[in-house]
C-alpha cells in the first residue's frame, strides 16, 4: 500500500480520502527541515501547502518519493528542477482557492479605502475617533489589475460589480478576452498613471519581480492604494515604504512578503499600511477544495498512474507516452522559443504537424507548445492546464495536420499571430528522437535548444562573427555551440549561440553596440 505524508496543516478530509482510496497516510506537521529529512524516506507521496520547503536536500533524502501534491497554486516552495531530476511528479491544484484569494484582495481594497483596521483598533481603545478616518468610495474609481489570469479575472468581475472601472496589464490578455472580461487592456505605464487602486495577481518571475519598483511607483497617481495578494517580491517593499512616507502612496495592503514568515518589516507601523499573514487562500471552502483535490490527484497517481495538474510531466496514457515524448520535448522547446521572442505580442498560435508527426495524437503536441509558450508568464502552466488557459484567455489556437512529407520526414511548425504579422519556427527530430530547430522566422537555421542561448539578429557583413567572438571572449563568456542562418547574402542573419551560463546585461549591451546588430536576447531552455 502506498504511503503519503501530509506535512502542512490541511483540511482533515484529505486524510479521509487517502484512507478511503487505499493509501496509508500520516499527518505530521510543523517539522524542521532536518526532522523532515529524517522521516521522508518512508513515503511515496508528499502533500503540502506553503510551509514545507521541498528542497533538493529533502528530495535527496526521499528515495521512495514519487509525487508531491501542493494543495494550492504557487509551487515556489518546491524545487521543481530537482524533483524532475529525481523523477518526482509535482502537482498543484490550480483553481481551488482562486475565488477565496480574489475575495481577500477585494476585502483588503475596502479595508484600505476606509482604514478599517486602525479605526477598529482605536474604537476598541475607547477613543471614538469619528473625525480621524475620512475614507474614499470605490464606486467610479479605477482598479489597475496587474495579471488577469484566474484570480485577476475574478477580482475584475467583482470590481465591475462594485461599479469600478478596471484597467488590466497582462501580456497574455488578448483584446477579445479583455472585451469579454469588460476591462480595458493597457500597457503598464498607462495602468500606473490611471489607477486609483492597484492589485497584483501574477506569479513571481524574472519579469514580475519588483514590477512595482521605485521607478514604477513614481509613475503612479498620487494617492494610489496598492494591494498584493499574489507573491512577495512583486512590490519593492523599501520603495513602497518611501512612497508611503512621502505621501505619494495613500495606502498599501500586503498579504505576501519577500521574507515569510514576515516577523519584521520597515512597513510595519506605517500609517495606512495593512497586512495579513499570507491568508489569501484561508477560507473553509478553499481549503476543502484544495485538500480534496490534492488527495484525489495523489491517490490517482500512486494507485493507477493517472497524472492530473502536473507541472513537470505531461498527462498521457501508457500507450501513447513513448511515441509522443520526443515530439512533446520538441514542441515545448519551439513554444518556449516563440514565447521568449514574441510572448508579449502573441494573439494566436497555429501548430502544424507533417510527415511522421501527422500520424500521432496532436493534442499533447499542441499542449506542449502552449505550455512552453506560456511558461514565460506563469511558472504554474503545465500541459494539462495550458490549453484550457489559452482558451479562457481567448488565444486563438489552431491545429493543422499535413499528410504530405516536406523536406523533413517529420516536422512540427509553430506560427504565432502578432500585431506585426505571423512569425513561424519549425523543428524536427534527429537520430534517436533528439529535437532540433530547423527554421526561425523564415530563416533556415539548425540548432539544439538547450541551456542559455544568445539570439542575435544582425546585418550579414564580413568580420561580424570575429567581433562578436572577441566581445564574448573578453567578457569571459564561453561559446558552446554556434548556429548561423541568413535570408540572403548581405541580408538579415540570425545567430543562435549556446553559452556556458547566463550573460550579464552589460555584455548584452556591448553586443548591441556592434555594427549591424539589430536584436540581442538571452534565451533560457530546460
Ligand atoms: N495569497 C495567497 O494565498 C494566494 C493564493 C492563491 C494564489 N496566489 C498567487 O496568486 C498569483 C496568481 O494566481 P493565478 O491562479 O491567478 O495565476 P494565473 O497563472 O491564472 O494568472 C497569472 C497571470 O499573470 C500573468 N502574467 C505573467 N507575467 C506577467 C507580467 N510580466 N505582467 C503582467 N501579467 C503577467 C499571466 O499571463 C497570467 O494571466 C500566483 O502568484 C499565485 O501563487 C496567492
Ligand atoms: O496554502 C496557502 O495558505 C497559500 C496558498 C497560495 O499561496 C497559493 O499559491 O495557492
Amino acid at each position: 500500500m502506498p504511503k503519503v505524508l501530509i506535512s502542512d496543516k490541511m483540511d482533515p478530509r484529505a486524510a479521509a480520502i487517502f484512507r478511503e482510496r487505499g493509501v496509508e497516510v500520516d499527518e505530521i506537521t510543523g517539522k524542521t527541515p532536518d526532522e523532515l529529512k529524517a522521516i521522508i524516506g518512508q513515503y511515496d507521496g508528499l502533500a503540502i501547502r506553503s510551509a514545507t520547503k521541498v528542497t533538493k536536500e529533502i528530495l535527496d533524502a526521499a528515495p521512495n518519493l514519487k509525487v508531491i501534491g501542493r494543495a494550492g497554486i504557487g509551487v515556489d516552495n518546491v524545487d521543481i528542477p530537482a524533483a524532475s531530476a529525481k523523477g518526482v511528479v509535482v502537482m498543484n491544484t490550480p483553481f481551488g482557492n482562486s475565488i477565496t484569494t480574489a475575495e481577500h484582495a477585494i476585502a483588503l481594497m475596502f479595508a484600505l479605502a476606509r482604514q478599517l483596521p486602525e479605526a477598529n483598533a482605536q474604537t476598541q481603545q475607547g477613543l471614538w475617533p469619528k473625525n480621524g478616518f475620512m475614507g474614499v468610495e470605490v464606486t467610479g474609481k479605477t482598479l489597475g489589475l496587474i495579471g488577469a489570469g484566474n484570480i485577476g479575472s475574478i477580482v475584475a468581475s467583482r470590481a465591475l460589480g462594485l461599479k469600478m472601472k478596471v484597467v488590466a496589464f497582462d501580456p497574455f490578455l488578448t483584446p477579445e478576452r479583455a472585451v469579454e472580461m469588460g476591462v480595458e487592456k493597457a500597457d503598464l505605464d498607462t495602468l500606473l498613471a490611471k489607477a486609483d487602486f492597484i492589485t497584483l495577481h501574477t506569479p513571481l518571475t524574472d519579469q514580475t519581480r519588483n514590477i512595482l519598483s521605485k521607478e514604477n511607483l513614481a509613475k503612479t497617481k498620487k494617492g494610489v492604494r496598492i494591494i498584493n495578494c499574489a507573491r512577495g517580491g512583486l512590490v519593492d517593499e523599501a520603495a513602497l515604504k518611501e512612497a508611503m512616507d512621502a505621501g505619494h502612496v495613500a495606502g498599501a495592503a500586503l498579504d505576501v512578503f519577500v521574507q515569510e514568515p514576515a516577523k519584521e518589516s520597515p512597513l510595519f507601523g506605517t500609517p495606512n499600511f495593512i497586512c495579513t499573514p499570507h491568508l489569501g487562500a484561508s477560507t473553509d471552502e478553499a481549503q476543502v477544495n484544495v485538500a480534496l483535490q490534492v488527495a484525489e490527484q495523489l491517490s490517482d497517481y500512486l494507485l493507477d498512474g493517472g497524472i492530473t495538474n502536473a507541472l513537470n510531466v505531461p498527462s498521457l496514457s501508457a500507450e501513447e507516452a513513448p511515441k509522443l515524448k520526443p515530439y512533446m520535448a520538441l514542441a515545448e522547446e519551439l513554444g518556449s522559443l516563440v514565447g521568449q521572442l514574441e510572448g508579449d505580442h502573441v494573439q494566436g498560435v497555429s501548430v502544424e504537424v507533417e510527415g511522421h508527426a501527422a500520424e500521432l495524437n496532436q493534442k499533447p503536441i499542441t499542449a506542449a507548445v502552449l505550455a512552453g509558450l506560456m511558461r514565460v508568464y506563469s511558472d504554474t502552466v503545465n500541459m494539462v492546464n495550458a490549453p484550457f488557459l489559452a482558451k479562457e484567455r481567448g488565444l486563438d489556437v489552431r491545429e493543422v495536420r499535413h499528410d504530405r512529407e516536406g523536406d523533413y520526414q517529420t516536422l512540427v511548425r509553430v506560427t504565432v499571430k502578432t500585431e506585426s504579422g505571423d512569425k513561424s519556427v519549425a523543428g524536427t527530430l534527429f537520430g534517436h528522437g533528439s529535437p532540433r530547430l530547423v527554421e526561425l522566422f523564415g530563416i533556415k537555421v539548425e540548432a539544439d535548444l538547450e541551456g542559455h542561448m544568445l539570439y542575435i539578429v544582425n546585418q550579414d557583413a564580413p568580420g561580424f562573427i570575429g567581433r562578436l567572438g572577441s566581445t564574448l571572449g573578453e567578457a569571459g563568456v564561453n561559446i558552446g555551440t554556434f548556429h548561423l542562418g541568413r535570408r540572403n547574402q548581405g541580408g538579415e542573419a540570425v545567430l543562435l549561440l549556446s553559452v556556458d551560463g547566463a550573460v550579464s546585461q552589460e555584455v548584452l549591451n556591448d553586443i548591441c553596440k556592434l555594427a549591424g546588430v539589430k536584436t540581442v536576447k538571452l534565451l533560457r531552455f530546460a
